[in-house]
């Protein structure tokens, strides 16, 4: 039978007089050795595509990271410059498939502005600079050139013990790293908190009654799938359900 084939959602980036449709090359390398599916990148291109036609051939999605914030019209509140950058082809994209993945029982890992995108598809909000907030530490990325450091394992979280992302990875406290300036607000309809770092800040999510696995984390396992235990717990864990999915739609295609 084939291997697994995980939808990649893409950011829009002028490079070099075009616009792109593109994603980290981490996160592919993760789907492909972490969850042992082919990542194939979906380009944000709105309501042009058809996301049913496309999620009949897939068996997972992984919705990525990225610098950009999710716009605040979608959530409710104001766009500022202070704010941005937005990617409005990725908003347009990435929220309909989040929620049609959901719909449909694919599986969904959605990875720090994924994990917002996620909240902000079920009806949720997000807090913007949370750092200038009370009681609220710094999240971001250290200043360095250099991803290893940006990247580093930055502080504890508290996973909810017997929950989604505890049953993933074993442990009900482990490091994570920490690159962003927004964090969960309001609680999308029905995601479960599964994991807060020690001021408070939502640090994974899960999605009650989802007929997959459907995880979101605020960290990013991504980046050392290849050598840290808890990363690597969690892209098995989505490619163990990813690879279940896949035996189920090849059997439904080859009974009908
Ligand atoms: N814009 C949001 C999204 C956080 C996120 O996905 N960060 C990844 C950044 C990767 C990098 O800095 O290279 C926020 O800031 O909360």
């Amino acid at each position: 039978m084939s291997k697994s084939v995980v939808l990649v959602t893409a950011d829009v980036k002028p490079i070099d007089g075009y616009r792109w449709h593109a994603a980290p090359s981490t996160y592919l390398e993760a789907a492909l050795n972490g969850a042992n599916a082919i990542p194939l990148i979906l380009p944000s291109l709105g309501g042009a595509i058809d996301l049913d036609a496309v999620l009949d051939r897939v068996d997972g999605v992984l919705a990525t990271g990225s610098r950009s914030n999710v716009n605040p019209d979608l959530y409710g509140a104001e766009a500022t410059e202070a704010n941005g950058p937005y990617d409005p082809d990725r908003d347009a994209t990435s929220l309909p498939l989040l929620r049609r993945a959901l719909e449909r029982g694919i599986p969904v890992l959605a990875i720090c502005r994924g994990m917002q995108e996620l909240n902000v598809a079920l009806g949720g909000t997000l807090l913007t600079e949370i750092q200038e907030l009370e009681g609220r530490k710094d999240h971001r990325a250290p200043v360095s050139e250099r991803q290893e450091e940006r990247f580093a394992i930055a502080h504890p979280i508290d996973v909810r013990a017997g929950g989604a992302l505890h049953q993933a990875v074993g442990n009900t406290s482990f490091e994570v790293n920490s690159l962003h300036r927004q964090a969960l607000g309001d609680l999308g309809n029905r995601l479960v908190v599964e994991a807060v770092a020690e001021d408070g800040t939502i640090e994974a999510v899960s999605v009650e009654g989802a007929k997959a696995f459907a995880l979101g984390t605020q960290w990013h396992p991504e980046y050392w799938v290849s050598c840290d235990v808890p990363s690597q717990k969690i892209f098995a864990a989505f490619g163990a359900d990813v690879a279940r999915y896949r035996n189920a739609r090849h059997g439904a295609v080859a009974a009908e």
